[in-house]
Protein backbone atom coordinates (compact mmCIF):
# COMPACT_ATOMS: atom_id res chain seq x y z
CA UNK A 1 0.00 0.00 0.00
CA UNK A 2 1.44 3.17 -1.19
CA UNK A 3 2.63 5.60 1.79
CA UNK A 4 0.71 9.34 1.59
CA UNK A 5 2.90 12.08 3.85
CA UNK A 6 0.23 15.51 4.50
CA UNK A 7 1.61 17.95 5.90
CA UNK A 8 -0.86 21.13 6.42
CA UNK A 9 -1.56 23.60 8.95
CA UNK A 10 -5.49 23.98 8.35
CA UNK A 11 -6.06 20.96 11.16
CA UNK A 12 -9.90 20.60 9.81
CA UNK A 13 -8.33 20.43 5.78
CA UNK A 14 -5.89 18.52 7.14
CA UNK A 15 -8.27 15.90 8.83
CA UNK A 16 -10.37 15.79 5.73
CA UNK A 17 -7.17 15.23 3.42
CA UNK A 18 -6.34 12.36 5.45
CA UNK A 19 -9.73 10.88 5.77
CA UNK A 20 -10.29 10.77 2.25
CA UNK A 21 -7.02 9.48 0.74
CA UNK A 22 -7.47 6.34 3.31
CA UNK A 23 -10.99 6.23 1.84
CA UNK A 24 -9.23 5.51 -1.32
CA UNK A 25 -7.08 2.90 0.18
CA UNK A 26 -3.84 4.73 0.83
CA UNK A 27 -1.58 4.37 4.06
CA UNK A 28 -1.33 7.93 5.54
CA UNK A 29 0.23 10.07 7.92
CA UNK A 30 -0.53 13.62 8.58
CA UNK A 31 1.40 16.36 10.75
CA UNK A 32 1.39 20.25 10.39
CA UNK A 33 4.38 21.22 10.33
CA UNK A 34 7.97 20.59 8.31
CA UNK A 35 9.65 20.17 11.26
CA UNK A 36 7.27 17.09 12.20
CA UNK A 37 7.42 15.69 8.73
CA UNK A 38 11.27 15.88 8.53
CA UNK A 39 10.76 13.87 11.18
CA UNK A 40 9.18 11.33 9.65
CA UNK A 41 10.57 11.47 6.80
CA UNK A 42 13.39 10.49 8.42
CA UNK A 43 11.78 7.45 10.44
CA UNK A 44 9.26 6.13 7.35
CA UNK A 45 9.49 5.92 3.90
CA UNK A 46 6.50 7.90 1.54
CA UNK A 47 5.77 7.47 -1.76
CA UNK A 48 4.42 10.79 -1.90
CA UNK A 49 4.52 14.22 0.25
CA UNK A 50 1.45 16.26 -0.25
CA UNK A 51 2.61 19.58 1.30
CA UNK A 52 1.29 23.31 1.53
CA UNK A 53 3.99 25.70 0.17
CA UNK A 54 3.22 27.96 3.24
CA UNK A 55 3.92 26.36 6.49
CA UNK A 56 4.81 27.20 10.51
CA UNK A 57 8.83 27.77 10.94
CA UNK A 58 9.92 26.41 7.70
CA UNK A 59 8.58 26.89 3.87
CA UNK A 60 7.39 23.11 2.83
CA UNK A 61 10.01 24.08 0.28
CA UNK A 62 12.71 22.46 2.64
CA UNK A 63 11.10 19.12 2.28
CA UNK A 64 11.57 19.38 -1.18
CA UNK A 65 14.83 20.17 -0.46
CA UNK A 66 15.45 17.12 1.72
CA UNK A 67 13.73 14.82 -0.56
CA UNK A 68 16.34 16.06 -3.43
CA UNK A 69 19.46 15.69 -1.01
CA UNK A 70 18.81 12.63 0.37
CA UNK A 71 17.67 10.93 -3.27
CA UNK A 72 14.46 9.81 -1.55
CA UNK A 73 12.17 7.72 -3.65
CA UNK A 74 9.27 10.36 -3.04
CA UNK A 75 7.33 12.96 -5.09
CA UNK A 76 6.53 15.75 -3.60
CA UNK A 77 2.90 17.88 -4.67
CA UNK A 78 3.04 21.29 -3.06
CA UNK A 79 -0.62 22.69 -2.89
CA UNK A 80 -0.58 26.87 -2.75
CA UNK A 81 -3.22 28.94 -2.37
CA UNK A 82 -4.23 30.98 -5.56
CA UNK A 83 -1.68 33.95 -4.96
CA UNK A 84 1.17 31.76 -4.71
CA UNK A 85 0.84 29.98 -7.71
CA UNK A 86 3.92 31.53 -9.38
CA UNK A 87 5.83 30.33 -6.13
CA UNK A 88 4.56 26.79 -7.30
CA UNK A 89 6.23 26.66 -10.66
CA UNK A 90 9.15 27.91 -9.27
CA UNK A 91 9.41 25.24 -7.19
CA UNK A 92 8.46 22.79 -9.98
CA UNK A 93 11.35 23.87 -11.46
CA UNK A 94 13.57 22.78 -8.10
CA UNK A 95 12.16 19.34 -7.96
CA UNK A 96 8.78 18.90 -7.05
CA UNK A 97 6.16 16.56 -8.71
CA UNK A 98 3.59 19.17 -9.29
CA UNK A 99 1.50 21.65 -7.49
CA UNK A 100 -2.18 21.87 -7.12
CA UNK A 101 -4.42 24.81 -6.07
CA UNK A 102 -6.81 25.43 -3.25
CA UNK A 103 -9.49 24.72 -3.06
CA UNK A 104 -8.99 21.57 -3.80
CA UNK A 105 -10.77 19.17 -6.24
CA UNK A 106 -10.54 15.94 -4.58
CA UNK A 107 -10.66 13.84 -7.67
CA UNK A 108 -7.73 16.24 -9.40
CA UNK A 109 -5.95 15.83 -5.86
CA UNK A 110 -6.66 11.86 -6.30
CA UNK A 111 -5.34 11.61 -9.99
CA UNK A 112 -2.21 13.65 -9.24
CA UNK A 113 -1.34 10.94 -6.90
CA UNK A 114 -1.55 8.34 -8.73
CA UNK A 115 0.36 10.10 -11.37
CA UNK A 116 3.15 10.70 -8.56
CA UNK A 117 3.08 6.67 -7.63
CA UNK A 118 2.96 5.71 -11.77
CA UNK A 119 5.87 8.48 -12.18
CA UNK A 120 8.08 6.64 -8.98
CA UNK A 121 7.43 3.57 -11.06
CA UNK A 122 8.93 4.59 -13.67
CA UNK A 123 11.89 6.01 -12.21
CA UNK A 124 12.83 2.51 -10.28
CA UNK A 125 11.91 0.87 -14.30
CA UNK A 126 14.90 3.82 -15.71
CA UNK A 127 16.94 2.75 -12.91
CA UNK A 128 16.65 -0.74 -13.62
CA UNK A 129 17.15 -0.40 -17.47
CA UNK A 130 20.04 1.62 -17.12
CA UNK A 131 21.69 -0.96 -14.91
CA UNK A 132 20.99 -3.49 -17.77
CA UNK A 133 20.99 -1.77 -21.07
CA UNK A 134 19.78 -4.52 -23.26
CA UNK A 135 16.12 -4.72 -21.60
CA UNK A 136 14.03 -3.48 -23.69
CA UNK A 137 11.97 0.14 -23.01
CA UNK A 138 9.59 -0.26 -20.66
CA UNK A 139 5.89 1.27 -21.28
CA UNK A 140 4.95 4.73 -20.10
CA UNK A 141 3.81 4.79 -16.78
CA UNK A 142 0.59 6.37 -17.84
CA UNK A 143 0.09 3.59 -20.27
CA UNK A 144 0.22 1.56 -16.80
CA UNK A 145 -2.71 2.82 -15.06
CA UNK A 146 -5.18 3.24 -17.88
CA UNK A 147 -4.95 3.53 -21.75
CA UNK A 148 -8.17 3.26 -23.98
CA UNK A 149 -10.00 1.72 -21.21
CA UNK A 150 -7.21 -1.29 -20.32
CA UNK A 151 -5.55 -0.98 -16.55
CA UNK A 152 -2.83 -2.49 -16.26
CA UNK A 153 -2.06 -2.82 -13.08
CA UNK A 154 0.76 -2.20 -10.55
CA UNK A 155 1.62 -5.83 -9.02
CA UNK A 156 4.20 -8.14 -9.68
CA UNK A 157 1.62 -10.78 -11.63
CA UNK A 158 0.56 -7.89 -13.39
CA UNK A 159 3.81 -6.63 -14.45
CA UNK A 160 5.06 -10.10 -15.63
CA UNK A 161 1.17 -10.60 -17.64
CA UNK A 162 2.42 -6.84 -19.57
CA UNK A 163 6.09 -8.53 -20.52
CA UNK A 164 4.28 -11.23 -21.88
CA UNK A 165 1.72 -9.51 -23.78
CA UNK A 166 4.64 -6.79 -24.60
CA UNK A 167 7.12 -9.50 -25.58
CA UNK A 168 4.75 -11.02 -28.18
CA UNK A 169 2.72 -8.38 -29.16
CA UNK A 170 4.71 -6.99 -32.21
CA UNK A 171 5.11 -11.29 -33.61
CA UNK A 172 3.29 -12.68 -35.52
CA UNK A 173 2.37 -15.70 -33.54
CA UNK A 174 -0.45 -17.22 -32.31
CA UNK A 175 -1.46 -16.36 -28.57
CA UNK A 176 -3.75 -18.75 -26.62
CA UNK A 177 -4.62 -16.61 -23.59
CA UNK A 178 -5.50 -18.72 -20.63
CA UNK A 179 -7.43 -17.72 -17.52
CA UNK A 180 -10.41 -18.29 -15.04
CA UNK A 181 -13.62 -16.51 -16.44
CA UNK A 182 -13.85 -12.64 -15.80
CA UNK A 183 -10.20 -12.26 -15.39
CA UNK A 184 -10.08 -10.24 -18.81
CA UNK A 185 -8.59 -12.47 -21.34
CA UNK A 186 -10.64 -10.56 -24.20
CA UNK A 187 -9.15 -7.15 -22.56
CA UNK A 188 -5.54 -9.18 -22.84
CA UNK A 189 -6.48 -10.16 -26.73
CA UNK A 190 -7.08 -6.61 -27.40
CA UNK A 191 -4.34 -4.95 -25.72
CA UNK A 192 -2.16 -7.59 -27.67
CA UNK A 193 -3.66 -6.13 -30.67
CA UNK A 194 -3.37 -2.80 -29.79
CA UNK A 195 0.56 -3.25 -29.85
CA UNK A 196 0.94 -4.94 -32.97
CA UNK A 197 1.79 -3.50 -36.18
CA UNK A 198 -2.16 -4.89 -37.34
CA UNK A 199 -3.54 -2.21 -34.72
CA UNK A 200 -4.92 0.11 -38.15
CA UNK A 201 -7.27 -2.70 -38.88
CA UNK A 202 -9.97 -4.67 -37.47
CA UNK A 203 -10.10 -6.67 -34.02
CA UNK A 204 -12.82 -8.86 -34.44
CA UNK A 205 -14.13 -11.21 -31.17
CA UNK A 206 -16.01 -14.28 -32.04
CA UNK A 207 -17.60 -16.45 -28.77
CA UNK A 208 -17.29 -19.94 -29.87
CA UNK A 209 -19.39 -21.00 -27.36
CA UNK A 210 -22.82 -19.21 -28.43
CA UNK A 211 -22.06 -20.33 -32.08
CA UNK A 212 -24.92 -23.24 -33.14
CA UNK A 213 -23.29 -25.98 -34.10
CA UNK A 214 -25.29 -26.41 -37.35
CA UNK A 215 -24.10 -22.54 -38.74
CA UNK A 216 -20.93 -22.55 -37.45
CA UNK A 217 -18.97 -23.15 -40.72
CA UNK A 218 -20.75 -20.33 -42.37
CA UNK A 219 -20.11 -18.15 -39.55
CA UNK A 220 -16.44 -18.21 -39.58
CA UNK A 221 -16.21 -19.07 -43.51
CA UNK A 222 -19.16 -17.41 -44.96
CA UNK A 223 -21.70 -18.37 -47.20
CA UNK A 224 -22.99 -17.49 -51.30
CA UNK A 225 -26.16 -17.10 -51.86
CA UNK A 226 -28.67 -20.26 -51.97
CA UNK A 227 -25.99 -22.62 -50.42
CA UNK A 228 -28.84 -23.87 -48.00
CA UNK A 229 -31.76 -23.09 -46.71
CA UNK A 230 -32.23 -19.75 -45.56
CA UNK A 231 -29.35 -18.29 -47.08
CA UNK A 232 -30.98 -15.48 -49.04
CA UNK A 233 -27.63 -13.43 -49.32
CA UNK A 234 -24.10 -13.54 -49.54
CA UNK A 235 -22.38 -13.75 -46.14
CA UNK A 236 -18.98 -12.93 -45.33
CA UNK A 237 -17.23 -15.20 -42.59
CA UNK A 238 -15.06 -13.69 -39.65
CA UNK A 239 -12.04 -15.10 -41.07
CA UNK A 240 -12.85 -12.64 -44.21
CA UNK A 241 -13.78 -9.71 -41.93
CA UNK A 242 -11.14 -9.93 -39.98
CA UNK A 243 -8.77 -9.87 -42.84
CA UNK A 244 -5.37 -8.16 -42.20
CA UNK A 245 -6.45 -7.79 -38.64
CA UNK A 246 -6.46 -9.75 -35.52
CA UNK A 247 -9.07 -12.56 -35.16
CA UNK A 248 -10.10 -13.67 -31.14
CA UNK A 249 -11.45 -16.60 -30.84
CA UNK A 250 -12.66 -17.04 -26.84
CA UNK A 251 -14.24 -20.27 -25.37
CA UNK A 252 -11.94 -22.25 -28.12
CA UNK A 253 -12.75 -25.69 -26.58
CA UNK A 254 -16.42 -25.22 -27.27
CA UNK A 255 -15.75 -25.90 -30.81
CA UNK A 256 -16.89 -29.13 -32.35
CA UNK A 257 -14.15 -31.74 -33.72
CA UNK A 258 -15.62 -31.21 -37.46
CA UNK A 259 -15.05 -26.74 -36.97
CA UNK A 260 -11.39 -27.87 -35.45
CA UNK A 261 -10.37 -29.51 -38.81
CA UNK A 262 -11.71 -26.91 -41.15
CA UNK A 263 -10.34 -23.83 -38.68
CA UNK A 264 -6.65 -26.16 -38.94
CA UNK A 265 -7.01 -26.17 -42.42
CA UNK A 266 -8.05 -22.21 -43.10
CA UNK A 267 -5.11 -21.62 -40.31
CA UNK A 268 -2.58 -23.74 -42.48
CA UNK A 269 -3.22 -22.42 -45.84
CA UNK A 270 -4.09 -19.07 -45.09
CA UNK A 271 -7.53 -19.57 -47.30
CA UNK A 272 -11.26 -19.85 -46.93
CA UNK A 273 -13.63 -20.98 -48.79
CA UNK A 274 -17.42 -19.49 -48.35
CA UNK A 275 -20.11 -22.96 -48.01
CA UNK A 276 -21.28 -22.84 -51.50
CA UNK A 277 -18.66 -21.33 -53.02
CA UNK A 278 -15.76 -22.87 -55.34
CA UNK A 279 -13.39 -19.90 -55.06
CA UNK A 280 -11.41 -20.03 -51.98
CA UNK A 281 -10.20 -16.70 -50.25
CA UNK A 282 -6.77 -15.47 -48.90
CA UNK A 283 -6.75 -13.82 -45.89
CA UNK A 284 -4.21 -12.66 -43.35
CA UNK A 285 -5.21 -13.03 -40.48
CA UNK A 286 -3.18 -13.17 -37.21
CA UNK A 287 -4.91 -15.84 -34.43
CA UNK A 288 -5.65 -15.27 -30.74
CA UNK A 289 -7.77 -17.49 -28.81
CA UNK A 290 -8.93 -17.81 -25.23
CA UNK A 291 -9.87 -21.06 -22.77
CA UNK A 292 -11.19 -20.89 -19.36
CA UNK A 293 -10.40 -25.02 -19.59
CA UNK A 294 -7.25 -27.17 -19.61
CA UNK A 295 -7.17 -27.45 -23.31
CA UNK A 296 -4.38 -30.21 -22.67
CA UNK A 297 -6.25 -32.50 -20.63
CA UNK A 298 -9.22 -31.99 -23.77
CA UNK A 299 -6.40 -33.07 -26.02
CA UNK A 300 -5.13 -36.41 -23.82
CA UNK A 301 -8.98 -37.24 -23.63
CA UNK A 302 -8.94 -36.34 -27.59
CA UNK A 303 -11.78 -33.73 -27.45
CA UNK A 304 -9.16 -31.07 -28.55
CA UNK A 305 -7.05 -31.73 -31.79
CA UNK A 306 -3.61 -32.30 -31.01
CA UNK A 307 -1.78 -30.45 -34.15
CA UNK A 308 -4.69 -27.47 -33.55
CA UNK A 309 -3.67 -27.08 -30.11
CA UNK A 310 0.22 -26.53 -31.30
CA UNK A 311 -0.91 -24.03 -34.11
CA UNK A 312 -3.11 -21.85 -31.67
CA UNK A 313 -0.30 -22.60 -28.69
CA UNK A 314 2.66 -20.84 -30.63
CA UNK A 315 2.37 -18.63 -27.14
CA UNK A 316 0.50 -19.30 -24.10
CA UNK A 317 -0.63 -16.37 -21.54
CA UNK A 318 -1.56 -17.50 -18.46
CA UNK A 319 -4.02 -14.26 -16.97
CA UNK A 320 -4.08 -14.33 -13.14
CA UNK A 321 -6.70 -14.36 -11.25
CA UNK A 322 -7.72 -11.49 -8.94
CA UNK A 323 -6.79 -12.79 -5.49
CA UNK A 324 -3.65 -13.66 -7.11
CA UNK A 325 -3.17 -9.59 -7.36
CA UNK A 326 -4.54 -8.36 -4.70
CA UNK A 327 -2.18 -5.12 -4.66
CA UNK A 328 -4.38 -4.29 -8.14
CA UNK A 329 -7.31 -4.86 -6.31
CA UNK A 330 -8.18 -0.77 -5.10
CA UNK A 331 -6.57 0.33 -8.30
CA UNK A 332 -9.61 -1.63 -10.78
CA UNK A 333 -12.04 -1.05 -7.62
CA UNK A 334 -11.35 2.96 -8.14
CA UNK A 335 -11.14 2.23 -11.91
CA UNK A 336 -14.66 0.72 -12.22
CA UNK A 337 -16.25 2.95 -9.48
CA UNK A 338 -15.00 6.12 -11.64
CA UNK A 339 -16.52 4.39 -14.94
CA UNK A 340 -19.92 3.63 -12.97
CA UNK A 341 -20.18 7.14 -11.82
CA UNK A 342 -20.48 7.88 -15.64
CA UNK A 343 -22.46 5.62 -16.90
CA UNK A 344 -25.00 5.47 -13.95
CA UNK A 345 -24.35 9.67 -13.50
CA UNK A 346 -23.56 9.53 -9.77
CA UNK A 347 -20.55 11.42 -7.64
CA UNK A 348 -19.46 8.49 -5.37
CA UNK A 349 -15.96 9.37 -4.20
CA UNK A 350 -14.55 6.22 -2.48
CA UNK A 351 -14.96 3.88 -0.40
CA UNK A 352 -15.81 3.60 3.84
CA UNK A 353 -13.05 1.73 5.20
CA UNK A 354 -15.54 -0.30 6.45
CA UNK A 355 -16.61 -1.41 2.75
CA UNK A 356 -12.55 -1.83 1.57
CA UNK A 357 -11.89 -4.37 4.38
CA UNK A 358 -14.88 -6.19 2.98
CA UNK A 359 -13.76 -6.48 -0.49
CA UNK A 360 -9.91 -6.84 0.41
CA UNK A 361 -11.24 -10.29 1.95
CA UNK A 362 -13.31 -11.66 -0.51
CA UNK A 363 -11.94 -14.27 -3.02
CA UNK A 364 -13.66 -13.07 -6.04
CA UNK A 365 -14.32 -15.77 -8.09
CA UNK A 366 -15.77 -13.90 -10.66
CA UNK A 367 -12.86 -11.91 -10.90
CA UNK A 368 -12.84 -8.50 -12.37
CA UNK A 369 -16.07 -9.16 -13.93
CA UNK A 370 -17.77 -9.64 -10.31
CA UNK A 371 -15.45 -6.53 -9.16
CA UNK A 372 -17.11 -4.16 -11.43
CA UNK A 373 -20.49 -5.87 -11.41
CA UNK A 374 -20.07 -5.22 -7.51
CA UNK A 375 -19.05 -1.79 -7.95
CA UNK A 376 -21.58 -0.83 -10.62
CA UNK A 377 -24.65 -2.20 -8.34
CA UNK A 378 -22.64 -1.05 -5.00
CA UNK A 379 -22.59 2.45 -6.79
CA UNK A 380 -26.22 2.46 -7.77
CA UNK A 381 -27.53 1.96 -4.32
CA UNK A 382 -25.09 3.98 -2.56
CA UNK A 383 -27.17 6.97 -1.25
CA UNK A 384 -23.81 8.95 0.00
CA UNK A 385 -20.78 9.53 -1.33
CA UNK A 386 -18.75 6.94 -0.17
CA UNK A 387 -19.63 3.62 -0.55
CA UNK A 388 -20.36 1.90 2.69
CA UNK A 389 -20.74 -2.01 3.41
CA UNK A 390 -24.19 -2.13 3.51
CA UNK A 391 -24.40 -0.71 -0.17
CA UNK A 392 -21.96 -3.93 -1.09
CA UNK A 393 -23.67 -7.60 -2.32
CA UNK A 394 -24.53 -9.57 0.54
CA UNK A 395 -22.29 -12.33 -0.59
CA UNK A 396 -19.62 -10.63 -0.70
CA UNK A 397 -20.29 -8.90 2.62
CA UNK A 398 -21.24 -12.23 4.64
CA UNK A 399 -17.75 -14.11 3.11
CA UNK A 400 -15.75 -14.75 6.10
CA UNK A 401 -12.26 -15.40 4.43
CA UNK A 402 -10.49 -13.74 6.85
CA UNK A 403 -9.05 -16.32 8.77
CA UNK A 404 -7.68 -17.94 5.46
CA UNK A 405 -6.34 -14.75 4.21
CA UNK A 406 -4.54 -14.17 7.65
CA UNK A 407 -3.12 -17.23 7.06
CA UNK A 408 -1.07 -15.99 4.74
CA UNK A 409 0.69 -14.20 6.58
CA UNK A 410 4.47 -15.43 5.52
CA UNK A 411 4.23 -14.51 2.14
CA UNK A 412 4.75 -11.45 -0.01
CA UNK A 413 0.97 -9.90 1.28
CA UNK A 414 2.47 -9.70 4.64
CA UNK A 415 2.81 -5.97 5.10
CA UNK A 416 -0.84 -5.47 3.77
CA UNK A 417 -2.15 -7.95 5.64
CA UNK A 418 -0.84 -5.68 8.74
CA UNK A 419 -2.04 -2.50 7.82
CA UNK A 420 -5.34 -4.45 6.93
CA UNK A 421 -5.34 -5.79 10.44
CA UNK A 422 -4.36 -2.42 12.12
CA UNK A 423 -7.27 -0.54 10.47
CA UNK A 424 -9.51 -3.11 11.44
CA UNK A 425 -8.28 -2.49 14.72
CA UNK A 426 -8.58 0.96 15.04
CA UNK A 427 -4.54 1.07 15.70
CA UNK A 428 -4.56 -1.32 18.56
CA UNK A 429 -1.65 -3.30 18.33
CA UNK A 430 -2.52 -5.53 20.88
CA UNK A 431 -5.83 -6.36 18.73
CA UNK A 432 -4.44 -6.37 15.79
CA UNK A 433 -1.75 -9.00 16.63
CA UNK A 434 -5.26 -11.31 17.64
CA UNK A 435 -6.63 -10.85 14.58
CA UNK A 436 -2.94 -11.68 12.76
CA UNK A 437 -3.32 -14.61 15.08
CA UNK A 438 0.76 -13.84 16.50
CA UNK A 439 1.89 -12.29 19.53
CA UNK A 440 2.77 -8.77 20.10
CA UNK A 441 6.65 -9.30 19.92
CA UNK A 442 6.44 -10.54 16.33
CA UNK A 443 4.08 -7.81 15.31
CA UNK A 444 6.21 -5.37 16.67
CA UNK A 445 9.33 -6.09 14.85
CA UNK A 446 7.19 -6.57 11.61
CA UNK A 447 5.89 -3.40 12.28
CA UNK A 448 9.80 -2.43 12.48
CA UNK A 449 10.58 -4.24 9.43
CA UNK A 450 8.08 -2.49 7.36
CA UNK A 451 8.71 0.54 8.85
CA UNK A 452 5.01 1.28 9.70
CA UNK A 453 4.55 3.98 12.56
CA UNK A 454 1.22 4.18 14.51
N1 LIG B 1 -7.26 -4.74 -17.91
C1 LIG B 1 -8.51 -4.32 -17.72
N2 LIG B 1 -8.75 -3.02 -17.53
C2 LIG B 1 -10.02 -2.58 -17.31
N3 LIG B 1 -11.09 -3.39 -17.25
C3 LIG B 1 -10.90 -4.70 -17.43
C4 LIG B 1 -9.60 -5.24 -17.68
N4 LIG B 1 -9.71 -6.57 -17.81
C5 LIG B 1 -11.01 -6.87 -17.67
N5 LIG B 1 -11.73 -5.75 -17.44
C6 LIG B 1 -13.18 -5.70 -17.17
O1 LIG B 1 -13.61 -7.00 -16.76
C7 LIG B 1 -14.62 -7.51 -17.64
C8 LIG B 1 -14.29 -8.95 -17.98
O2 LIG B 1 -13.18 -8.98 -18.86
P1 LIG B 1 -13.09 -9.98 -20.09
O3 LIG B 1 -14.40 -10.08 -20.81
O4 LIG B 1 -11.91 -9.61 -20.90
O5 LIG B 1 -12.83 -11.33 -19.29
P2 LIG B 1 -12.68 -12.81 -19.85
O6 LIG B 1 -11.59 -13.46 -19.09
O7 LIG B 1 -12.52 -12.77 -21.35
O8 LIG B 1 -14.06 -13.45 -19.44
P3 LIG B 1 -14.74 -14.81 -20.00
O9 LIG B 1 -13.83 -15.94 -19.63
O10 LIG B 1 -16.03 -14.88 -19.26
O11 LIG B 1 -14.90 -14.63 -21.47
C9 LIG B 1 -14.59 -6.62 -18.88
O12 LIG B 1 -15.89 -6.35 -19.31
C10 LIG B 1 -13.93 -5.34 -18.42
O13 LIG B 1 -14.92 -4.42 -18.09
Amino acid sequence: MEHILIVEDDLAFNKMLETFLRKKGYHVSACSNSEDAIKKLSASTFQVILADVRLPEKEGTVLLEMVRDKKLPTKVILMTGYAEVSKAVEVIKNGAFDYISKPINPEQMLNLIQKAILALKEDSIVKKNSKSPEKPIEESAVEKEASNGYVAGVSEAANKLGDYIKLVAPTDMSVLIIGESGTGKEYVAKRIHEKSKRKGNVFIAVDCGAIPKEIASSEFFGHVKGSFTGAINNKIGHFEAANHGTLFLDEIGNLSYDLQMQLLRALQERKVKPVGSNNEIEVDIRVITATNEDLGKAVELGDFRQDLFHRLNEFSIQVPPLRQRTEDLLLFANYFLDKANEQLGKESLGFSDEALVVLKNYDWPGNLRELQNSVKRSVLLSETREIEKKDLPENIVNHTSKASSYKLFKNQNEEQLILDALEEAGGNKSKAARILDVDRKTLYNKLKHYNIEL
